[in-house]
């Protein structure tokens, strides 16, 4: 996350790390949400190459332990069936990984709510991106969770010639304030937006300009997970 601010500890309870084995270490790589104690939801770009994975919930610092984390091997991958890791413009950056065994929900780890199927959010609506992704372009991940507000460019905007153009579907969500947005290890997580005064889980982390991750007129692009409810409920039950 470039901009924005050090989240309080354990305020988006969703929110999860997800990490490859390396040698003898773990390593953080990309975001994602839990939205049942058995499921996460992330992007289909941080998946789709075979690596050991493992998600920890109830994270805050990724290099210290704190004691409200929960450690979770994955048990199965679910990648859209229609995701083209050459073609991330195409859309369907979206994923569902089966934890091994359920999260026990407490005061550090909670489920996501999801948005009703079709819902579209009005322009500059309230939201927060959240993660451990780089704090700059070219620059390190962060150690403790980030937050930054990012309010939803809406679709006409987005996909003006200026923007985004074609290269953003009506799939998919834009957010960006001024200097903020999602950056590389961003990607998975989630696009907490505040609807009827509940944070509802709108997006899911999928790119930003390859010219860097603050780019003007060049918004962090979410997949739009309203877009997905049939067939996340397909999976998930
Ligand atoms: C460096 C930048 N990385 C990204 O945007 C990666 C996802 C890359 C998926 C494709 N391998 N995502 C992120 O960094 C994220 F944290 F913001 F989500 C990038 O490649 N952006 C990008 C690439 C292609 C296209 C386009 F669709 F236009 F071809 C748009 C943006």
């Amino acid at each position: 996350v470039v901009g924005g601010e050090v989240a309080r500890p354990n305020s988006w309870r969703w929110q999860i790390s997800l990490q490859y084995l390396s040698g003898s270490s773990y390593y953080h790589t990309c975001g994602g949400t839990l939205i049942r104690t058995r499921w996460v939801m992330t992007a289909a770009h941080c998946v789709d190459t075979q690596r050991t994975w493992r998600v920890v919930l109830g994270e805050h610092d990724i290099y210290t332990q704190e004691g409200t984390e929960q450690y979770k091997s994955v048990s199965a991958v679910h990648i859209h069936p229609q995701w083209n890791s050459n073609n991330v413009a195409a859309g369907y950056d979206i994923a569902l990984l089966r934890l091994s065994s359920d999260a026990t929900l407490n005061s550090y780890v909670q489920l996501a709510a999801l948005p009703p199927s079709g819902q579209i959010l009005p322009n500059n609506n309230p939201c927060y991106i959240t993660g451990w992704g780089r704090t700059q372009t070219g620059g390190q991940i962060s150690a403790k969770l980030k937050q930054a507000y990012l309010p939803v460019v809406d679709y006409q905007t987005c996909s003006s010639s200026s923007w985004w153009g074609s290269t953003v579907k009506t799939t998919m969500v834009c957010a960006g304030g001024y200097n903020e947005s999602g950056c590389q290890g961003d990607s998975g997580g989630p696009l907490n937006c505040q609807v009827n005064g509940q944070y509802v889980v709108h997006g899911v982390t999928s790119f930003v300009s390859s010219l860097g991750c603050n780019t003007v007129r060049k918004p962090t692009v979410f997949t739009r997970v309203s877009a997905y409810i049939s067939w996340i409920s397909g999976i998930v039950g």
